[in-house]
């Protein structure tokens, strides 16, 4: 409701004025501290010779950290909460008014929280329901109360605009969103900036549990496409962050997304959380730093162009590579290669010294076996060889004896032959001096003798091991010869083998790589991260899941995706359960399955579900809409492409005319892309071409390939051309269709002259004609 008419505008407007002011206040405060700070700085400069000088880092933290407080009082003085609750606490007399912001407030004089942060223990109460009898869990254990009050407010540069009041009840009931007509439906009307931003203000009940689940397990989220599946994912990370901030430097977390363009679309968000040094990256720059191979990602376009317009058999051969290489087959392939490898990596040789057995082979190779199996081989070849050094150093009075009994026992016989010591005195002598030397190099001989030995142990380089895989390909054709046909094992392992040979790196190829690099070399990157998000994930495949599962620390993990949009399911994840099962086979995970759609509008979720329908390789979840209607989806059929561009034109000249911001023309491939941008560019000022070597995303008018539309979203979609060549019933060609009319927030047109895509025509009852 209209703030002004809400019964306690009054004194939720002076609450609104103090709490600006007292921002206001703290804000002058630590701006004339960070002056403070920035004058001694200059001093202590003046004085030291070396910027590693410890109270100069101290001072310059404490600066950035004032400066950072700054920045995000900033960030909030115009609204610095979105909610309230009023909680009693089970026994205990008093109500606390607890304001609910992006940022905690603290008074520290007084020692009370101005604004409660929403990552806050107790701001679980806010998100969980409507239920009056709530808990929440803090540190020391649960605590139970009364929600008496639950408040929402929309503040806009400082003033109360809407105040809505949610009634709590005293069973427990669940927030029903179909029915939720006012501030999430406020919210969701809003046209699109062109980035994905934060919505802490209305974080759903589902949405918060799992924001909230717990860190160390495992967690997939499966949601229709806008089931804010990547929003959730990045408010978790702050979540986390924000809750083990004490222990964990923000370094320590990643968000790996599909491309660059995905990331720079949702690069907003953390920042705008308070969050700013996650490392935000792409499988394949994450996997080429690693390795430090470089594979010029410009020249490759997307398996998806690579497909179209290739004949039946050579689609299977590029999806026959990708699926191999993309399997937890491959990587035992690897292993048992990489066992053979150790088998086979020590000389087969005993050590001795003098004659003294020191140790045999078979010893050698059984330590190396067993010990610091976890480590890279080049690490636990080091391992060996400091192991040999300090049992021979540990040995040493032993060796020492064993040399003096040697000689001895020499004397022993010398002396044994002659009745005339005389005679043998100078050889004894001799004999004395020669153990006295050797006694006094043995731990010197020792080492070099280690050494030695370990100079013939060859390190292997990961590229060279992975070349092999395919040259030699014995162990490749036994373990996929009899599911996919030996003849054709060794035809694809030959063709691979010779494309390496020259070079030539591919994408698909940094997965196994960066494998074989944690495996061979060492790595200071290994159980690095507190947790990352995977999003996009399923088109992930298994073997790069478990790859990262060798860098984190507790197996904490977030995997969003829909698998209504994998189109790369011929290489990506079919089945959550089936997948999470092999990755982790020893490990609990937690399982959410999302079906609100908050994007579009119910008439566009409608026309989605007909069409997610006709997808025969998936048994989809239909998405539900909230209760937020439009315009039902437009299609207009032409006669010639001349006309169908014409009404192209008109119809973004609607679009713009009805205020929407952003606007994506999506087309089925790269090819048509170019060509549809080509031909509007002449026409339309600030029409923005979106390709696989894109960067970055402001949104505007874009022309965009519908497998990198995936993830984004717009105001307005004109789906071009829905035409029978670009849209059949093949499970992919359904997919990118759904993937393009799921991008539509508002509006959503479907273009096409000459035969219409049978999917169109299967879902014509959803459509305006
Ligand atoms: N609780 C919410 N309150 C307001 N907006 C929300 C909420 N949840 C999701 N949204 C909005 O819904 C839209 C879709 O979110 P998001 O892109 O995260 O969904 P997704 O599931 O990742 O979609 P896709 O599968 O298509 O990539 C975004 O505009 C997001 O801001």
């Amino acid at each position: 409701m209209e703030a002004k008419v809400h019964p306690k505008f009054e004194e939720e407007d002076i609450h609104l004025r103090e709490t600006i002011q007292w921002i206001e206040e703290e804000e002058a405060f630590l701006q004339d501290y960070e002056e403070i700070l920035k004058g001694e700085i200059a001093e202590i400069r003046k004085t030291v010779t070396t910027l590693m000088d410890e109270r100069l880092i101290a001072k310059q933290q404490l600066h950035q950290i004032a400066a950072k407080n700054v920045e995000n009082l900033k960030k909030i003085e115009g609204g610095p909460y979105f909610g309230r609750i009023d909680f009693q606490e089970r026994n205990r007399d008093e109500i606390e008014e607890i304001y609910i912001g992006k940022f905690g407030l603290m008074d520290k004089e007084q020692d009370i929280p101005v604004v409660v942060d929403w990552r806050a223990p107790i701001a679980d109460v806010y998100y969980s329901g409507l239920s009056k009898n709530v808990s929440y869990r803090a540190p020391y254990g649960e605590v139970r109360g009364i929600m008496h009050v639950k408040r929402r407010y929309e503040i806009h540069e400082g003033q109360l605009e809407q105040i809505f009041d949610e009634k709590v009840s005293e069973e427990i009931i669940e927030e029903s969103l179909k029915g939720k007509g006012d501030f999430l439906t406020e919210a969701l009307n809003k046209t699109t900036q062109g980035r994905l931003k934060e919505i802490v203000a209305t974080i759903q009940d589902q949405q918060n549990r799992i924001i909230r689940s717990e860190m160390i397990k495992p967690l997939v989220v499966q949601g229709v496409a806008g089931s804010g599946k990547t929003t959730i994912a990045l408010h978790r990370m702050a979540y986390l962050i924000y809750n083990n901030r004490r222990n964990m430097e923000e370094a320590r977390y990643m968000v790996m997304a599909p491309n660059k363009l995905f990331l720079n679309y949702i690069s907003d968000i953390l920042p705008d959380l308070g969050v700013e040094n996650v490392m935000q990256t792409t499988f394949e720059d994450w996997a080429m730093k690693l390795t430090g191979l470089t594979i010029d990602l410009e020249r490759w376009s997307d398996p998806i162009n690579q497909l179209t317009g290739k004949a039946a058999e050579v689609q299977e051969k590029i999806k026959l590579a990708s699926k191999i290489k993309g399997s937890l087959l491959f990587k035992r392939v690897i292993d048992h290669r990489l066992l053979k490898l150790q088998e086979n990596l020590l000389p087969k040789e005993d050590l001795s010294f003098e004659g003294i057995p020191l140790m045999g082979y078979g010893t050698l190779q059984e330590v190396f076996n067993t010990s610091n199996v976890h480590l890279s081989i080049d690490e636990r070849i080091k391992k060996l060889q400091d192991y040999l050094k300090r049992k021979f150093k540990r040995e040493l009075p032993e060796i020492r004896q064993q040399i003096e009994n040697f000689y001895q026992e020499k004397i022993e016989n010398l002396k044994g032959g002659t009745q005339n010591i005389d005679e043998i005195r100078p050889k004894i002598i001799e004999y004395y001096d020669e153990r006295d030397k050797k006694i006094a190099s043995v731990q010197q001989k020792l080492t070099d003798l280690v050494d030695t030995y370990m100079v013939k142990v060859k390190s292997v380089a990961p590229i060279t091991f992975y070349c092999s895989l395919f040259e030699e390909p014995d162990e490749m054709r036994k373990a996929f010869g009899s599911k996919i046909g030996e003849e054709e094992i060794e035809v694809l392992c030959h063709r691979e083998a010779e494309r390496l040979k020259k070079g030539m790196l591919q994408p698909e190829d940094l997965g196994p790589l960066a494998y074989l690099q944690i495996r061979l070399s060492p790595h200071e990157d290994k159980k690095k991260y507190a947790h990352i998000v995977v999003d996009e994930a399923q088109d992930f495949d298994e073997f790069k899941m478990s790859i990262l599962r060798e860098f984190s620390m507790n197996d904490s993990f977030t995997f969003v995706g829909d698998l209504a949009q994998g189109i790369y399911s011929y290489r990506g994840i079919r089945d959550w359960k089936r997948s999470m099962e092999r990755v982790f086979p020893d490990k609990e995970y937690n399982y959410h399955l999302l079906t609100t759609s908050y994007r579009s509008t119910i008439e566009i979720i409608e026309l989605a579900n007909a069409v997610i329908k006709l997808c025969s390789d998936l048994k989809a979840v239909l998405a539900e809409p909230i209760l937020r209607h439009g315009e039902r989806p437009k299609w207009i059929q032409c006669s010639s492409e001349a006309e169908m561009i014409e009404k192209v034109f008109v119809g973004i000249k609607t679009l713009h005319g009805e205020g929407m911001n952003s606007i994506a023309i999506i087309c089925k491939d790269l090819e048509e892309t170019g060509k549809a941008y080509n031909t509007l560019k002449e026409k339309l000022e600030d029409l923005h071409l979106i390709t696989d070597q894109a960067t970055d995303f402001q949104g505007g008018t874009v022309v965009i390939p519908s497998y990198l539309s995936k993830g984004l979203e717009f105001d307005g979609v004109i789906l071009w051309n829905a035409a029978e060549e670009s849209y059949t019933m093949n499970p992919i060609d359904i997919k990118l269709f759904y993937i393009g009319i799921t991008r539509a927030l508002h509006r959503l047109y479907l273009y096409n002259y000459g035969e219409t895509s049978p999917v169109l025509k299967a879902v014509k009852g959803y459509v305006t004609v």
